[in-house]
């Protein structure tokens, strides 16, 4: 069994060592019923003695029915005890997953993380709740019935002396086979999960109906489920054909019993319920033996599973708090600080653990610089525009302000103290952000809403929603703030979206605040009603506005043009549409086709 295992079930040696107990004294009852029974022929039956054998046909009922009692417990306590386990792993995986950076999720398939909290954890449960018991069992009734039994008859050691190492070399030698068909198994599973997850998302869905001819998109979800259909095949003729050797060697052993032990009443060294109780334990040996083949098949699939489980565990999140990390001041403008600041998106490679990332990803190259030695400061309050092209780095500025992800070289301050030197929580809730496409949970408005202040009451919600100018949309639908949303937010329009994001802004009180395209979505009427509410909202605090619409700029007390990821130009509207450069040909661009 894995280091890692054992470091886990470590966690719960108290319970684990009661469900042993369980599991001999359950065991080791089996055997009594049988025992009774020899006695019960032997000096009831063969000794006339009729008082006798109801003595011992009570004594077997009892043993029986204690027998069935320990079986009850047994179960309910390893059902118990796995889903417990299951438990701590589900929240240790869902709170690692947390931690982790949003470089994580953008080379992870969001359906492989799904499988792995699902169908891998629940692959570790049955290892526990079924099959560790099952071997423990095994094992137990193995040791029982092999000592009842050489007690009996030495010479059976025979027997047990050849089956034994068959049946190891057997087990050992499929169990080595299966290995990889598991790990293939699984990877082909949250491969489908992934491309399912994707698929069917409502801009999948969307997507691949204006793109992709149904036949095509059908053969590739059969290529997917042709393979696991192959390897869970395969994984049963492994298992079922360890299964028939095995009942071809018990079965060989037990015909030998019979005629050894029958030849040995004939012969008169051994009593008629001798032989009846050795072959019933013989008969007892044969469970186990099984049981234990097939456990090593469960044993190694589980192992496999927690294999996949400790891999997202053992994954260090490349972003975290510093141990010696600073909480920022909750309020005032704070004054913001580019240094010589350059960046390259890393190869999902390095971003997260291979198998979650997909084979493909092992091909990527190297996508080339995105910022390089990008210098700018704002000062506490002030509002910087940033314009450029689509791609000169705008959005990516804006994430490395929040450290999605961590700058390559050069420095983020915030008020002179380095992003890396901030605790993350503190970070984020003194940067407000709207992002260029903002996600809404799917549930209500309201949760959604709330979810960026939980405190809020309804008027703070309207008061929020009236300044975003969505409160009229709100107020017509019949359900009002409790209207759904949709997966993703894809009920509502995009305005509506980024107008509900702007919303769920205006219920906090960041220092500083960017907004990244936040209105591209919304009419020039809107926006320009939606800019007034932001307005005495900004006031005061450090704000980033990313746009392409240079009206949405225009009164920025700074506006900075980007351009390959540095800056090319900066300066007020009237300065820059003076310069005659990147931002007036822009400004008239805009003019023309305004
Ligand atoms: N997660 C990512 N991994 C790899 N490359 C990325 C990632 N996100 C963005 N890029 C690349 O980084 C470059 C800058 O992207 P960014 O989103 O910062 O541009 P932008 O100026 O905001 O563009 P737009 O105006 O179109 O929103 C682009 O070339 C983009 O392809």
């Amino acid at each position: 069994m894995s280091r890692d295992l054992l470091r886990f079930l470590g966690g719960f040696t108290g319970r684990l060592g009661v469900l042993a107990l369980l599991i001999v004294a359950q065991s080791s009852l089996s055997v009594l019923p049988i025992l009774v029974g020899q006695r019960l022929i032997d000096e009831g039956v063969m000794a006339g003695d009729p008082g006798r054998v109801w003595g011992f046909g009570l004594a077997f009922a009892g043993a029986a029915a204690l027998h069935a009692v320990l079986v009850f417990a047994e179960r309910g306590f390893a059902v118990r005890l796995g889903e417990d386990m299951v438990l701590r792993l589900r929240l240790d995986l869902y709170t690692h997953l947390q931690r982790q950076s949003l470089g994580f999720f953008t080379a992870a398939r969001a359906g492989a993380i799904v499988s792995r909290l699902h169908g891998d954890v629940t692959g570790v449960q049955r290892v526990v709740s079924s099959t560790i018991p099952a071997v423990v069992g095994a094992v137990v009734s193995l040791i029982v019935a092999g000592v009842a039994l050489l007690a009996m008859e030495p010479r059976l050691a025979l027997a047990l002396g050849v089956v034994m190492p068959v049946v190891y070399g057997a087990t050992t030698w499929v169990s080595r086979r299966l290995k990889s068909v598991s790990r293939r198994y699984l990877s082909a599973n949250a491969d489908l999960d992934s491309k399912v997850a994707e698929r069917f998302s409502v801009v999948g869905a969307e997507t691949a109906s204006l793109y992709v001819h149904p036949d095509r998109d059908r053969d590739v979800f059969r290529h997917n489920v042709v393979t696991i259909r192959n390897l869970v095949v395969r994984q049963a003729l492994l298992g079922a054909g360890l299964s028939a050797f095995l009942t071809l060697a018990i079965g060989m052993a037990g015909a030998g019993a019979y005629v050894f032990s029958g030849l040995w009443v004939i012969s008169g060294t051994v009593s008629f319920g001798m032989m009846v109780a050795m072959v019933a334990l013989l008969a007892r040996l044969y469970n186990p033996i099984v049981t234990l083949a097939g456990v090593k098949v469960d044993l190694v699939t589980g192992l496999v599973s927690f294999g996949r489980v400790r891999e997202i565990l053992d994954f260090a999140p490349r972003i975290c708090d510093a141990p010696d990390a600073l909480e920022l001041p909750r309020t005032g403008g704070a004054c913001v600080e580019f240094s010589k600041v350059s960046f390259e998106y890393p190869a999902s490679m390095d971003l997260v653990v291979p198998s979650l990332a997909g084979e493909l990803a092992a091909m990527e190259a190297p996508r080339g610089p995105v910022l390089g030695d990008f210098s700018l400061t704002i000062e506490p309050g002030m509002t910087v525009g940033l314009v450029g092209p689509s791609g000169s780095g705008k959005s990516t500025l804006a994430r490395l302000l929040v450290r999605s992800w961590d700058v390559g070289s050069g420095r983020i301050l915030i008020d002179g103290v380095d992003l890396r030197k901030i605790r993350l929580a503190s970070l984020r809730n003194s940067v407000g952000v709207v992002t260029q496409t903002p996600f809404l949970f799917n549930g209500t408005i309201r949760a959604n809403l709330l979810m960026a202040a939980p405190e809020a009451d309804q008027e703070h919600l309207i008061e929020a929603c009236r300044a975003a100018q969505i409160w009229g949309m709100i107020e017509a639908a019949p359900d009002g703030l409790d209207t759904m949303v949709g997966d993703g937010g894809m009920q509502v329009s995009g305005g509506e979206r980024q107008r509900l994001a702007i919303a769920r802004l205006l219920l906090t009180d960041p220092r500083i605040v960017i907004l990244d395209e936040a209105t591209s979505h919304l009419d020039n009427a809107t926006e320009q009603a939606v800019q007034r509410a932001l307005t005495p909202f900004m006031k005061g605090r450090t704000c980033l506005v990313i746009a392409h619409r240079l009206a949405t700029v225009r009164d920025a007390q700074l506006i900075v043009v980007m351009h390959e990821g540095r800056v090319v130009e900066q300066g007020s509207h009237a300065h820059l549409d003076g310069m005659g450069g990147f931002y007036a040909r822009l400004s008239r661009t805009h003019k023309e086709t305004a």
